[in-house]
Order: C-alpha cells, then structure tokens, then sequence
C-alpha cells in the first residue's frame, strides 16, 4: 500500500497537458486558458466621461454659481467634433469622449439651463469624473494566465479587450468503465438482491462538473471479454476510469484482465480508507484509473484523485480544495496505517472554527452520508485519538 501523496505524485507526473483548440469567446466559459491573453485594445481607448452633465474648463468653475455658453453635445460613442473654449460648456453622457479644451465634468444634477446656456452650481477642478485613457487596461498587456479556468467575468473582460476567440486547453475524454454481474442501471427491472450501479452515473456527473467529456462505456459482466470488449471503447480516450473489480475476490478481474489485455500497473493498493483498492497505470496508449467497486470509495476516490487527474489534462492548477481546521464534535478513535476520510456535517462553531459532525456509520456503502457530508474529516496515518473539541484538518465538501 502506497500513502496517498505518492498515489496523487505517480498519477499527476504520469498526466500532461492536452493539446489546444481555439474555441469562439460563447464558447469559452469554463474552459481552460492554453496561453496568456493579452488586450488587443486599450480601454478606455481616450479620456471620456463617468457621468451624465456638462465637460468644462475647470478654472471656469472655481466660483459657482458660474453661467456658460452650450457649445455643443458629446454622446457616447462619437464626441463633440469642436473645442471647449473659455466660458463654455458641452453637454455630455457617460462614456462619451472628453472634448478638446475640457478637462472636468460637472454632473447635470448641480446644473439649470435657461436657453443656450447652463448655470453651473458646483466648483470643480481638473479631472473630476473623468475616466483616464486606458484605465482598465492598455493594448498589448497580459490580462489573464495560461492555465485560467474561464468565468463569465473573464468572458467579461476578453470582450471588452476585443478577443473574439482564444486558444484552450482541449477537453479531456474521460470513458467510464463499471463491471459487476450484479450491477443494473437505476430504473431498470432487476432481481431482489441486485445493485443499482449508483457509482457510474455519479462519476459521469463528477466528469463533466470538472469540465470533461464522459464516455459512459457502461456495466461489463464479470467476463473476461466483456470486460477486454467494453474497455477497449476508451481507445480515443485521454484516460479511463474502471469501477469495481479492483479487490480480491474470485469475480475481482479487472486488474487481471486488463494486464492481460495489454495493461501495465503503476500501482495497486494505497494505504487509503475508503479506498484501499485504486489502482493506476495504463490499458495500451490510455492511462487507467481503477476505482474500487464500494461507492462511497469510489467517489472519495474520485474526489482526491479523478479530479486532480482532470485538472492536470486540463492544464490548470489543481483547483483541490485544501484542508482546513474544524473542531470535533463528538470522539475520534487512534486511526491504523490507513489514511482515513470521515464523512461529516459542519455546523458553525462559537468561535468561529467550524464544527465537524463526523457520521456514527462510515461503512463505504452508505451513499446518504457521503451526500449529505460537508467535509471529509482527513485522518493521517497513526493518528492519535482526538476528544470533542479538539482541532482535526478536513476538506470541506460544498459548505
Ligand atoms: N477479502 C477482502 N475483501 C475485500 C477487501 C479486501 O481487502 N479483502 N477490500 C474491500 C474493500 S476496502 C473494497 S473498497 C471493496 C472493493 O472491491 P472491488 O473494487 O473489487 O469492488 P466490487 O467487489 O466489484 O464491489 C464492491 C461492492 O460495491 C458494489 N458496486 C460495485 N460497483 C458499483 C457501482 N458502480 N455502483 C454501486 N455499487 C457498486 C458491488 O456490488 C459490491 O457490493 O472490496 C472489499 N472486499
Ligand atoms: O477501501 Mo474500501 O474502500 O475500505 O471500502
């Protein structure tokens, strides 16, 4: 059994970065930046004006109330072609470029207009509401990193720096595997003591929430050419994920029958609970993820390592949340040579440290904990017995 850091070492070095694509700007929103993006645009392009009122000179307006003479109108997107002169005043509106000779803007509440002139209420001075040429950003400068998950303030931005499309990261096809005789889809007709394969639909959820493509391959039987038949349809894929199997028992034949179809394990077996039974190598070109068969290990599994396995493929910075400190509240036992992940509620704790709830059951099976779970609870190896109260690290869920 290898600890988990090795596990994630081994499966984050034995991944890189796909190949990259240019996808239009309304199709970029969670992709993943393959190179810098820089503004194609200074913005704004010249000095214009943040507010609806009156650009003027600002030593006219020192005294006020002051009267000018309205020489004009500035709207936004085209400006005032003439020139502020002394003792004259241009009407103007948000956006719109400052004229020449003008150096303020006075906003239209403190102002009257009696025929073609306008009493000014308010002093001013040089540059008041008056946004600076390239006040966001200027033409040529780097606005977002190679390895950015997009957003829609990002597509924000890329728009207003005139980027139409950009270059990303390809998505990673990530084909899903689950074996067991047992195992039928929920909804469909099954015996009495038959398992509806919960783990395949959630691991396809799982998949395209990190921004993947899922090829669901379905349930093989516990058959040697079924399993080697369903497997090979992740011959396209950047990396295949296997369910069940993994352990000892005389039907565990995924690590046996893929080694004889041409896969080559890095390792199997780390010293995890749940989920000692991962496995990890490669079926022919395609790297290989092998999830034991009990869900909730599976899906802890999933967690700690498909999702950084996805990231890597999606050339970003792994986006794992990081272990906080939570107070227990209620008795943890010494742990073994495993390390293990609790299933817990959070509730809010009186100083501000959350409190974690671990679940009285962690048996691998209970789905209904893992969904309602808050945080993992992250036991290191060894670790000694911890009271109510005391301070563990957890991983939080989706607080
Ligand atoms: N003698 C031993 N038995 C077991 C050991 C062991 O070390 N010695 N390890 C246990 C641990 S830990 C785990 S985890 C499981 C994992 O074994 P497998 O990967 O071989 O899983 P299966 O036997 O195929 O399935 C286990 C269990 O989970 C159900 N299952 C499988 N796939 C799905 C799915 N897609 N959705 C929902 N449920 C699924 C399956 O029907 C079994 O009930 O082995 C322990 N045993
Ligand atoms: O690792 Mo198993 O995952 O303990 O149930």
């Amino acid at each position: 059994m290898i600890p988990v850091e090795d596990a994630l070492a081994r499966i984050t070095a034995a991944l890189s970065p796909l190949p990259a694509e240019i996808v239009p700007l309304s199709g970029a929103l969670g992709r993943v930046l393959a190179a810098p993006v820089a503004a194609r645009r200074t913005q704004p392009p010249v000095p214009v004006s943040a507010m609806d009122g009156w650009a003027v000179r600002a030593e006219d307006v020192t005294e006020t109330p002051v009267a000018l003479d309205i020489v004009g109108e500035a709207p936004a997107g085209l400006g005032f072609k003439g020139r502020v002169d002394v003792g004259e005043a241009v009407r103007i509106f948000t956006g719109a470029p400052i004229p020449e000779g003008a150096d303020a803007v006075v906003i239209q509440e403190n102002s009257t207009v009696c025929d073609r002139r306008v009493t000014l209420t308010a002093k001013t001075w040089p540059g008041q509401f008056i946004r600076p040429l390239g006040l966001d950003f200027s033409a040529g400068e780097e606005l977002l990193p190679a390895g950015r998950t997009l957003s829609f303030r990002d597509v924000a931005l890329l728009a207003a720096a005139d980027v139409p499309d950009v270059a990303v990261v390809r998505r990673p096809r990530v084909a899903v595997l689950a074996t067991g005789d047992e195992l039928v889809p929920p909804g469909a007709h099954r015996g009495p003591a038959q398992i509806v394969d919960a783990a395949r639909p959630a691991l396809v959820a799982f998949i395209r929430e990190k921004g993947g493509i899922a090829l669901d391959l379905g349930i093989a039987r516990d058959r040697e050419d079924d399993i080697l038949e369903k497997a090979s349809g992740a011959v396209d894929a950047d990396l295949l994920v296997t369910l069940g199997g993994a352990s000892v028992g005389d039907r565990d034949l995924v690590a046996r029958v893929l080694a004889g179809g041409g896969a080559d394990l890095d390792f199997w077996k780390i010293a995890m609970r749940p989920g000692k039974p991962l496995m990890f190598g490669r079926f022919g070109a395609t790297p290989l993820l092998g999830l034991p068969g009990n869900p909730v290990s599976a899906l802890v599994c999933a967690l700690l390592f498909l999702g950084p396995a996805i990231d890597r493929l999606s050339g970003r910075p792994s986006l794992q949340a990081s272990c906080i400190p939570m107070r227990l509240a209620t008795p943890i036992g010494a742990n073994d040579r495993r390390q293990d992940y609790i299933r817990a509620t959070v509730e809010p704790g009186a100083d501000g440290i959350p409190v974690a709830r671990p679940a009285p059951v962690q048996d691998s099976s209970q789905l209904r904990t893992f969904a309602g779970a808050q945080a993992l609870i992250v036991r290191p190896p060894l670790a000694p017995a911890v009271e109510a109260g005391g301070i563990v690290d957890a991983l939080p869920l989706d607080l």
